[in-house]
């Protein structure tokens, strides 16, 4: 479970004297998640969300992810907005952590995605990418094409216990993305990670975004090919091209996208799928089986990516391209 750091109640009651919300009345730890600590508190001024951010988090980052936050909100787009203190920092310390409290979204994560939950996804990626349009703040994505060598270095030869074969398979992927890698598509802030355990959903429509904690200026469309990593396969590992229809329609409807963009989309889901099999596989040799995170399986994603390099063309996801048939 994600609470790594305690909280002793007078800390949290002497931090929380900082903002209009009344006293404290109860908190607990919330178990899912693995980078931050976030608790659910309960104060007389109304429930909030206190998140701790641990080691992996760049404490220099953190006025980028609370800026984006607000910067969201201010423009209504429905995602956690951090609490102003009375005064001071909106970023403040706690239990020797930097911690932030946060509005509580109402909503639950989807375990079962259906085409119409794609859909509204799509249009609310896109929806975000109009809206930081004009967000000032800038963060290099440390987790893209050029980190990826690096991150299979790290997992070193012991990538071959996952399955045989693997560190091969993974060094030929590599060297077609390094080479083949989409250059001057439209770029700006990303989410990075909207997976649908960072989506809520309240009587069927979505009710919110969360966890912008990996978001950072990068390549839009990759974004877009996140989410058809995340939403579009069936737990059997199966391809469901009515999902990938709903999503890319669903994002199209809000921003169109470019002949560019769509004829890069192939090559940015298999740079999506090795994103995710290479941080899954860095964790899961280097976590240890005695930590209480539970490890994400890199296999996955592994299928996820052998599944994606045999798509030649966009339309194999489903969707139409203007003036071409599907
Ligand atoms: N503003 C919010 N409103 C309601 N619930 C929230 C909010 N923020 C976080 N949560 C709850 O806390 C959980 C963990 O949050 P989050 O995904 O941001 O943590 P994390 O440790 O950064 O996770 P991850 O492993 O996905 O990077 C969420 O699944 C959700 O249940
Ligand atoms: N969404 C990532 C975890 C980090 O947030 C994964 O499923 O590998």
């Amino acid at each position: 479970m994600a609470v790594y750091t305690d909280v002793p109640e007078p800390d949290l009651a002497a931090f929380l004297a900082r903002y209009d919300v009344g006293r404290l009345l109860s908190y607990k730890g919330i178990a899912e998640g693995v980078e931050n600590s976030n608790f659910l508190l309960r104060a007389e001024g109304g429930t909030f969300i206190l998140t701790l951010y641990e080691k992996r988090v760049n404490r220099d980052d953190l006025p980028f992810f609370i800026g984006l936050m607000e910067h969201l909100a201010g423009k209504g787009l429905s995602c956690p907005l951090p609490v102003q203190p009375r005064e001071g920092e909106t970023l403040g310390e706690l239990a020797g952590r930097p911690a932030a409290l946060f509005t509580f979204l109402e909503g639950m994560w989807t375990r079962r995605p259906s085409a119409e939950h794609c859909r509204a996804v799509g249009a609310a990626l896109a929806g975000m990418h109009l809206a930081v349009r004009d967000y000032a703040g800038e963060r290099r994505n440390a987790l893209s094409v050029d980190a990826w060598r690096g991150l299979f270095e790290g997992a070193g030869p012991r990538a071959g216990e996952v399955e045989e074969g693997l560190p091969a398979e993974i060094e030929g992927e590599l060297r077609a993305l390094e080479s083949g890698w989409p250059q001057g598509l439209p770029s700006g802030v990303i989410h990075a990670d909207l997976f649908p355990d960072n989506v809520f959903f309240l009587s069927g429509e979505l009710s919110g975004l969360i966890d912008f904690y990996f978001a950072c200026n990068d390549i839009l469309a990759y974004d877009l090919a996140i989410c058809l990593c995340a939403w579009c396969f069936e737990q059997d590992g199966a391809f469901n091209v009515t999902k990938a229809r709903g999503l890319i329609d669903g994002y199209r409807s809000v921003r169109p996208l470019s002949e560019a963009e769509l004829d890069a989309l192939p090559m940015l889901a298999r740079g999506a799928a090795m994103r995710f099999l290479l941080t899954r596989l860095y964790d899961w040799i280097h976590i240890p089986d005695t930590s209480f995170v539970t490890k994400k399986d890199p296999r996955e994603y592994l299928r996820k990516s052998r599944f994606l390099r045999q798509v030649r063309d966009v339309r194999e996801y489903g969707i139409e391209r203007e003036g071409l048939p599907a």
